[in-house]
């Protein structure tokens, strides 16, 4: 490599919910040094902000007509992943059951998806040293020329135990159909669908402990460094 500077790397992770995207995705991010971006957290901030507006989200003109208007920014740091809407920190109120029922309803609409696809684009090439972007369309869509795609997997179960675990009190078999049912609502959309890209690399997380999903990861960016 010509003077010993590495090239920033672009890594797109997708796939279903509690799959491990966010967790692998910061811890991938925090041990290479680069730069981490949470798409789910910004259509959940949307989301927020459209349900705090008392917009009407089954109306998808209305949503469309209002996607330009919140400024929602997103700090890179994995150490420290942060997300604002119109200069409010809302990290804790976008992760409530509101918002997680209502924000495949809103990340449907092309207008909200072409803003926030630019936002997106643009940290990504901003990041110095590179990226690790996750969500649902990151290596069909936003960053089809990403250096390494992942696609991660875990069958129902496993998502439902992980999601359950984090929600104290709440009942697998409810969190399993929830999940499921927001699974079919993003990939049936219209506008950039979650869905596999042809040259992602499939990791079935089921029996891999977040750790060896997490080093997985980190030596297949590896891998592609050096062959850069
Ligand atoms: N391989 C794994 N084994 C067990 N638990 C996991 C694994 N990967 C992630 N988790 C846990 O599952 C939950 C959901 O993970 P998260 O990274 O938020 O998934 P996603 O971003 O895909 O929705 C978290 O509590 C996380 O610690
Ligand atoms: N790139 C992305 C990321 C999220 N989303 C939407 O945002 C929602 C929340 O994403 P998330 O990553 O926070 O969801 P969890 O898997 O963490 O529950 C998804 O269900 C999608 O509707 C999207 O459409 N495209």
């Amino acid at each position: 490599m010509e003077n010993g500077a590495a090239r920033p790397v672009i890594v797109a992770i997708d796939g279903p919910s509690g799959t491990g995207k966010s967790s692998t995705s910061k811890a991938v991010a925090a041990q290479l040094g680069l730069s981490y971006l949470d798409t789910g957290a910004q259509y959940r901030a949307i989301t927020w902000w459209m349900v705090n507006n008392s917009i009407d989200l089954d109306d998808p003109t209305a949503v469309a007509a209002v996607a330009a208007k919140p400024e929602i920014v997103s700090g890179t740091d994995p150490a420290e992943p942060t997300i604002t809407v119109d200069g409010t920190d809302v990290a804790a109120p976008i992760r409530t059951q509101e918002v997680t029922s209502k924000v495949s309803a809103v990340s449907a609409v092309p207008e909200v998806r072409a803003r926030i696809t630019e936002l997106q684009r643009s940290l990504a090439a901003s990041a110095e040293k590179g990226i690790v972007v996750e969500g649902r369309d990151i290596g069909t869509t936003v960053l089809p020329d990403a250096d390494l795609k992942i696609f991660l997997t875990a069958s129902p179960e496993a998502r439902a135990a992980r999601r359950s675990g984090e929600l104290k009190g709440v009942d697998v078999h409810a969190t399993r159909e929830a999940l499921i049912k927001r699974d079919a609502a993003d990939s049936s959309r219209k506008t950039s669908p979650l869905a596999k890209a042809d040259d992602a690399v499939e990791v079935d997380t089921t029996d891999l402990t977040l750790q060896q999903v997490i080093e997985c990861v980190v030596t297949l960016v590896e891998e592609k460094r050096t062959a850069k």
